[in-house]
C-alpha cells in the first residue's frame, strides 16, 4: 500500500472535515502518499483529484460540511460509471480508498473493493443509522442543532400557549428524534420504528390540557410523514392551535463538536490502519465505547439498534 485516496459521498455531515483530516495526516505520517476525491463518486468519475498535503487539512477541523465537497452519484450506480471509476483509480495507481458517507456510499465502496480496491468505510451521516456501529459522525452536533431548536421554539410555545410540531430529519431512523425529544422534554416524539395510533398521541395531549397544560412540543421524524401533513391530521381529532416547524437542513451543518472531532479523528485514523493491513471491505465503528472495524457486509445485512428504551423513557418523563 502506496497510495490511498478518500472520498466523502451522500448527505454531507459535521464531522467530515475533521475524519478527512485524520486520514490525510495519519496517512502521511506512516509514509502513504493521500490523494483527495472531490465530489464523491462523481469526481472519481471525472478523475477530479489531487494529491494531499498536511497544509490542505489544515483549519478544516473546526468546520462543517466537507472540503473535498460531496454528491450522490446515480451514474455511479451503472455498470459504465463503476467502470470509469475503477479506470480512474488504476490511472492514479491508487491501491486504498477511504469512504466516508453513509450506507448508499458503502453500497458503492463494496463494488470496487470486489474489483480488486481495498476500501474502508468511515459512518458519516446525521442519521446514526449504520448498521454495526453504534455511533455515525455528524450525530452529535446534529443533536445539539435540534436541541438548541426545540429549546428557542419552547420560548415562544410557551408565551402564546400553543402546541408545536417540529420536523427533524432522519430519513428511515427515529434516533434525532428520540434523542432530541429526551433532551428537549418534547410531550410526544413519531419515530419510523414505533406506530402509535392519532387516538393514543390525542389521548395524551388531552390529558395534559386537562392538567392544565398550555403548550406542548411534538417531534416528527420525517420518516413517519411531513409536519404538515400530521398537523392537518390533528386537525381531525382536536381543536388544538398547532404551528408547524420544520428544521430541514440547518440540522446538517455547523461546527462539529467536540465528540463528533475526536470520534472522527479516531476513525479516520483507524481507516488508514485497516488500510495498512490491506483488509479491504472493512467498516470502521463504535462498540461499546471501542473504536472497531468489522465486515461491511454487516452494515447491509444487520439492520440499525434503535434503543427503544429511550423513546419509553421519553414518555415516562415528559407526560
Ligand atoms: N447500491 C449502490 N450501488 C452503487 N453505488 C451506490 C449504491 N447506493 C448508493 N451508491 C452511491 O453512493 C452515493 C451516496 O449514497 P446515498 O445517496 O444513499 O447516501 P448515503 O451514503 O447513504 O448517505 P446519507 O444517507 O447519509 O445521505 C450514491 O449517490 C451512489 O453514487
Ligand atoms: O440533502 P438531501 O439530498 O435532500 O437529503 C436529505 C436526507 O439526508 C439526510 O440528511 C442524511 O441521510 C437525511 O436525514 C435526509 O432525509
Ligand atoms: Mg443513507
Amino acid at each position: 500500500m502506496k497510495r490511498i485516496a478518500v472520498l466523502t459521498s451522500g448527505g454531507d455531515a459535521p464531522g467530515m472535515n475533521p475524519a478527512i483530516r485524520a486520514v490525510v495526516r495519519k496517512g502521511i505520517y506512516e509514509g502513504l502518499e493521500v490523494v483527495g476525491i472531490y465530489n464523491g463518486y462523481q469526481g472519481l468519475i471525472e478523475g477530479k483529484m489531487e494529491p494531499m498535503t498536511l497544509g490542505f487539512v489544515g483549519d478544516i477541523i473546526q468546520r462543517g460540511g466537507t472540503k473535498l465537497y460531496s454528491a450522490r452519484c446515480p451514474e455511479f450506480q451503472t455498470e459504465e460509471g463503476q467502470k470509469k471509476a475503477l479506470e480512474q483509480l488504476k490511472k492514479h495507481e491508487i491501491d486504498g480508498l477511504v469512504v466516508i458517507g453513509g450506507d448508499g456510499s458503502y453500497r458503492g465502496s463494496m463494488i470496487l473493493t470486489k474489483q480488486g480496491i481495498p476500501c474502508v468505510g468511515v459512518p458519516g451521516t446525521i442519521d446514526n443509522d449504520i448498521p454495526g456501529t453504534d455511533y455515525t459522525l455528524g450525530f452529535d452536533t446534529a443533536l445539539n442543532t435540534v436541541v438548541e431548536a426545540i429549546d428557542k421554539i419552547r420560548d415562544t410555545a410557551t408565551s402564546h400557549e400553543r402546541t408545536f410540531i417540529i420536523e427533524v430529519m432522519g430519513r428511515d431512523a427515529g434516533d434525532i428524534a428520540v434523542w432530541a425529544g429526551l433532551a428537549g422534554g418534547a410531550e410526544t416524539i413519531l419515530i419510523p420504528e414505533v406506530d402509535e395510533s392519532m387516538e393514543s398521541i390525542v389521548k395524551r395531549l388531552n390529558s395534559g390540557s386537562e392538567r392544565g397544560k398550555k403548550h406542548s412540543i411534538i417531534i416528527v421524524a420525517e420518516g413517519v410523514m411531513s409536519g404538515t401533513e400530521f398537523a392537518e391530521k390533528l386537525k381531525d381529532y382536536t381543536d388544538i392551535d398547532t404551528r408547524v416547524s420544520v428544521l430541514g437542513h440547518i440540522q446538517r451543518g455547523g461546527t462539529p463538536s467536540g465528540r463528533d472531532r475526536v470520534m472522527a479523528s479516531l476513525f479516520g485514523a483507524k481507516a488508514v490502519e485497516v488500510l495498512l493491513q490491506n483488509k479491504g471491505g472493512r467498516a470502521i465503528g463504535l462498540r461499546r465505547n471501542e473504536v472497531v472495524d468489522y465486515d461491511m457486509q454487516e452494515a447491509f445485512e444487520g439492520s440499525h439498534v434503535f434503543d427503544l428504551s429511550m423513546y419509553q423513557l421519553s414518555k415516562e418523563l415528559s407526560i
